[in-house]
């Protein structure tokens, strides 16, 4: 199988403190990729590196065989690496259907400045699409409030959608379901499934869920302090003693 992410020895930090020590990871195409680890364990910092809002100070990232690691964040994006954060990003002051206009827009061919052709006025396929891709989300397309009234899950819902109008082949998913109660968590797992089912995208995510973790991921990797100490399918990092002691043997939520 091909890799849609290969990452190779890649240390990564803030200022002079170096919290990602040596990180590799490889990714294969269509892979369901679950990083796990205790609290501070650096996994939000892995994501900022692997989008590049935090810089690399050794190691490389490939996508899809091309080196990224020097890249600017919105290239990445351009380049098929779509992301969601822990908090979701979406504009508030506008509406739901606004905001995914906003994703569709920027997907657009960039004109000659190099920039995408952001409209005053989108068109009206746009607008369709983006009222389509809502509706399929289970959020209302007909919704005139500004999307900071939406609720916890459907801001998240909100986000996925924007980040889904780029189409983008990998998906970096920062705690998907944090903070959502056990109902909406389910709905998430099973929205993300279906999308990794529909539009073949690989996935990359953090979870601290343990259902959610083994029920999604095809494969597992272990961050600790920094380092990666395990990383292997789900019943291999389930057997591991080193995680079992370290992370999974705690009862609850884990980290
Ligand atoms: N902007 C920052 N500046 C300095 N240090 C930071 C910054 N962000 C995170 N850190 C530190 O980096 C370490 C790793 O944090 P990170 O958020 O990556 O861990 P995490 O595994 O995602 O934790 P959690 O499960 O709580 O989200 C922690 O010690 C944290 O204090």
């Amino acid at each position: 199988m091909t890799s849609s992410l290969s990452v190779q020895g890649l240390f990564a930090g803030y200022g002079r403190t170096t919290i990602l020590k040596d990180v590799s990871m490889e990714v294969a195409t269509g892979e369901r990729h679950v990083v796990i680890g205790p609290n501070g364990a650096g996994k939000t910092t892995f994501f900022r590196s692997l989008c590049g809002e935090v810089p690399a100070m050794a190691g490389r990232i490939l996508f899809e065989g091309r080196d990224v690691t020097a890249l600017a964040g919105f290239r990445r994006v351009r380049a098929g690496i779509g992301r969601s954060f822990q908090v979701a990003r979406i504009f508030g002051e506008m509406t739901p259907v606004e905001n995914v206009v906003v994703a569709i827009e920027a997907r657009a061919p960039e004109n000659s400045h190099g920039r995408p052709s952001l409209r005053v006025r989108p068109r009206l396929e746009t607008v369709d699409e983006a009222a389509a891709m809502l509706a399929d989300l289970g959020l209302d397309p007909r919704e005139a409030s500004p999307a900071t009234i939406l609720s916890h899950g459907d801001k998240k819902r909100l986000e996925l959608a924007m980040m889904l109008a780029l189409r983008p082949r990998l998906l970096l998913l920062d705690e998907p379901t944090a903070g959502m109660a056990s109902g909406d968590r389910r709905a998430s797992v099973r929205l993300v499934e279906r999308i990794v089912r529909e539009t073949g995208a690989t996935l990359v995510l953090t979870e601290h869920d343990m259902d959610v973790v083994f029920q999604i991921g095809t494969r597992i990797s272990v961050l600790h302090y920094g380092e990666i100490v395990a990383s292997g399918t789900p019943d291999e990092v389930r057997a591991n003693a080193f995680v079992r002691d370290i992370y999974l043997g705690r009862g609850g939520r884990h980290g």
